[in-house]
């Protein structure tokens, strides 16, 4: 193995994540060269329709993963947000590094938090399930979709078109722009996304000697944590137009993985969570997702929702 290609996609957030994960791959295995690969997805290249408008799944990762399945590239970092249920056949998650910030953030223009922003603020987001746990807490707030990478939504927001807007705290820590940030949504508000704030890794899945590399840059609280959320995630089976969250924390000696996961209607009116802890993290969320559905779960993942 000589020369390793890593397909990324081409925004700012997507080249350092790539960056930083070959930094570590290099530190690793100094002999090797790694190439940046660039693949423009589909994702990239929608940016005046809501996502969710847009229905499909792994919108950022299908040509990403052509790429590696055709050989194209060796490997990709994705957000794990964005990597949907199921992967291409062939290819494997194989890595997971140490865990970012999971919460979301909270940016506004003035410095106000969400529950002392003036009545009817404008708050930008396109994530259905920021929209539906912002309702909740303000009803009030008159919520648009914003699109675009990160520098284009802070840029939208400072010039006018929203009081404020919400954000992954990962991505803008991983910029350097931490600063931006006015209050942390803590998960018991606002439930992050299944995945966030974690980077996976995909490769194919017979490649061996790139998986034993993989597997040191592994952390196994964050896989952990990957494995139960996303297995909640695969047991909903829900579309991209139903707010659905769930965020895992192990505990420290790996033992215990406790989960909680929530579905909603995107009004903020009905809110089910169910929460689950056990050592198997396929098993607790698999109970996540049947305490959800039990709870009338699937009124909710049957629903075209047209907001
Ligand atoms: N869908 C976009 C996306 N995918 C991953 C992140 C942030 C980084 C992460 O969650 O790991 C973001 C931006 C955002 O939601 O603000």
């Amino acid at each position: 193995m000589s020369k390793i290609r890593v397909a990324s996609r081409t925004s700012a957030l997507a080249m350092t994540q790539t960056k930083w994960v070959i930094a570590r791959l290099q530190e690793l295995s100094p002999d090797n060269e790694f190439d940046i690969v660039p693949v423009v997805t589909k994702g990239d290249k929608i940016v005046d329709v809501t996502l969710s408008k847009v229905g499909g799944k792994g919108l950022f990762v299908s040509e990403i993963e052509e790429t590696i399945l055709s050989k194209s590239a060796d490997l990709a970092v994705h957000s794990l947000k964005d990597v949907p249920a199921e992967l291409a056949p062939g290819l494997t998650l194989s890595a997971f590094p140490v865990r970012a910030d999971a919460r979301d953030a909270w940016i506004s223009k003035t410095g106000e938090d969400l529950r002392s922003i003036r009545q009817g603020a404008r708050v930008g987001t396109s994530s259905l399930r920021r929209v539906a746990q912002l309702r909740r807490v303000r009803p009030d707030l008159d919520i648009a979709s914003i699109r675009g990478n990160i520098d284009t939504r802070l840029r939208k927001m400072r010039d006018g078109e929203f009081d404020a807007i919400v954000l992954a705290a990962a991505g803008l820590q991983r910029m350097g722009w931490e600063h931006e940030i006015t209050a942390y949504l803590e998960p018991e508000m606002c439930l992050p996304a299944v995945g966030q704030g974690i980077l996976g890794i995909e490769c194919r899945a017979d490649d061996t000697e790139l998986l034993g590399l993989l597997s040191q840059i592994n952390d196994e609280l964050t896989h952990l944590a990957a494995i139960a959320e996303r297995s909640l995630l695969f047991s909903l089976n829900g579309s991209c137009q139903v707010p659905i969250a769930g965020y895992a924390v192990v505990s420290g000696d790996k033992s215990t993985v406790r989960l909680r996961g929530l579905v909603a209607s995107v009004d903020g009116h009905t809110m089910l969570t169910a929460e689950h802890e056990g050592s198997d993290p396929v098993q607790v969320g698999l109970k996540v997702a049947a305490d959800l559905r039990e709870h009338g779960a699937d009124v909710l993942l049957a629903q075209e929702q047209t907001d």
